[in-house]
């Protein structure tokens, strides 16, 4: 068993934390939020995030950064991308020994657009990184921590790496891990479906129906697919768990924070509306942002994701948005 030490107590990472505690593992979580650390510690439970969860009594939650990473074997990142550069260089600070890193954050950044991998290896040390590898595929918070079926991939470039934490995190009863060796597609393809889970939500909110979101989860494929492959991932990874798979549970799902705040904007909510009547992170704003600039650098047509950033950022009307994309010169598919 391994010591596992969790930077991020929200939603994701205390879905998380429960699943390595029922495989025996020590679980250190390590959050800024003290009362939010108080109540797992104290109730065993992440009423902010997670209302009603029931945590196992071995989770224990740490304020302090250097305590939480003493002696851990493995480090994994669950915190908004929009602070994992400041959060890693913190880690850097306080880490003392080698460890794998592992993520299960879901974002591009704007500017540079480089994925967490890239991020991480920007602000720790070679020396403090055994490997790396990136935890993603169709899993929401709020049926992982009711003990779900669900399956996710670990992707890395270390065969050795990925297969070492899928047996960490795999779970018989209901949690299981494939592993795949191409870690842009699967990163770029956890990262690219919140675009389209705006989307998705904001034809819901405007009234649309069943066809309009099949015709949206094709075509957004293709769009993640387009750049992902132009960005150097393997075509089939956008077809399995971290591509469609994610893609399929985001923009069809209730629990999606992408699709919600989606929904209110369709409703007629504003970018800034939106995000202040949000308590988790919409990490699809920021990746649509990193896509369009990325996009155009490399030129790669993304009509859909071109649509969702004028109507976040530009203030468009998400119907008249819908009418050019209809209107567009025909062609074949
Ligand atoms: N919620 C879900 O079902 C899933 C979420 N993800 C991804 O996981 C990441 C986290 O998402 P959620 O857990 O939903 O977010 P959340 O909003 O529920 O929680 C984020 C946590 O990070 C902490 N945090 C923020 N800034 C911090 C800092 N500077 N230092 C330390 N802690 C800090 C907050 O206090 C909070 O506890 C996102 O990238 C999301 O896309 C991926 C799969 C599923
Ligand atoms: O990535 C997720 C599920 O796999 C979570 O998506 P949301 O952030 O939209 O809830």
């Amino acid at each position: 068993m391994s010591t596992i030490t969790v930077i991020g107590a929200g939603s994701w990472g205390s879905a998380l934390s429960l699943i390595l505690a029922d495989n025996g593992h020590l679980v250190k979580v390590y959050d800024r939020d003290e009362e939010l650390l108080e109540d797992i510690n104290k109730n065993h439970t992440n009423s902010k995030y997670l209302p009603g969860s029931l945590l196992p009594e071995t989770i224990k939650g740490f304020n302090n950064l250097r305590d939480a990473l003493e002696n851990t074997d493995v480090i994994l990142t669950v915190v908004p991308t929009k602070v994992m550069r400041l959060v890693l260089n913190q880690i850097n600070q306080e880490l003392n020994h080698p460890a794998i890193f592992v993520n299960a954050s879901k974002g591009i950044e704007p500017k540079t657009f480089k994925r967490v991998s890239e991020i991480v290896s920007e602000e720790i040390e070679s020396k403090l990184i055994k490997g790396f590898v990136a935890l993603t595929g169709p899993s929401h918070a709020e049926e992982v921590i009711d003990r779900q079926l669900t399956l996710v991939t670990a992707a890395s470039d270390d065969v050795k790496c990925a297969t070492f934490i899928q047996g960490c995190f795999n779970n018989d009863e209901y949690f299981r891990v494939y592993t795949v060796n191409d870690l842009i597609g699967a990163e770029l393809g956890g990262s690219l479906k919140n675009i389209i889970a705006l989307a998705s939500g904001i034809i819901a909110g405007l009234g649309y129906g069943d066809n309009t979101r099949a015709a949206l989860i094709t075509r957004g494929l293709t769009e993640m697919r387009r750049l992902a492959v132009k960005a150097g991932a393997k075509e089939e990874t956008l077809f399995g768990l971290t591509g469609i798979g994610d893609l399929v549970v985001t923009a069809t799902s209730k629990h999606s924070r992408n699709f919600q705040a989606g929904y209110k904007i369709g409703n007629g909510k504003n970018l800034k509306e939106t995000l202040d009547s949000m308590t988790m992170v919409v990490e699809g704003v920021r990746s649509c942002e990193a896509a369009y600039e990325w996009a155009q650098k490399l030129n790669v047509e993304l009509p859909i994701t071109f649509a969702i950033y004028d109507i976040l950022f530009n203030y468009k009307n998400p119907k008249e948005s819908l009418k050019e994309l209809m209107s567009r010169n025909l062609k074949p598919e």
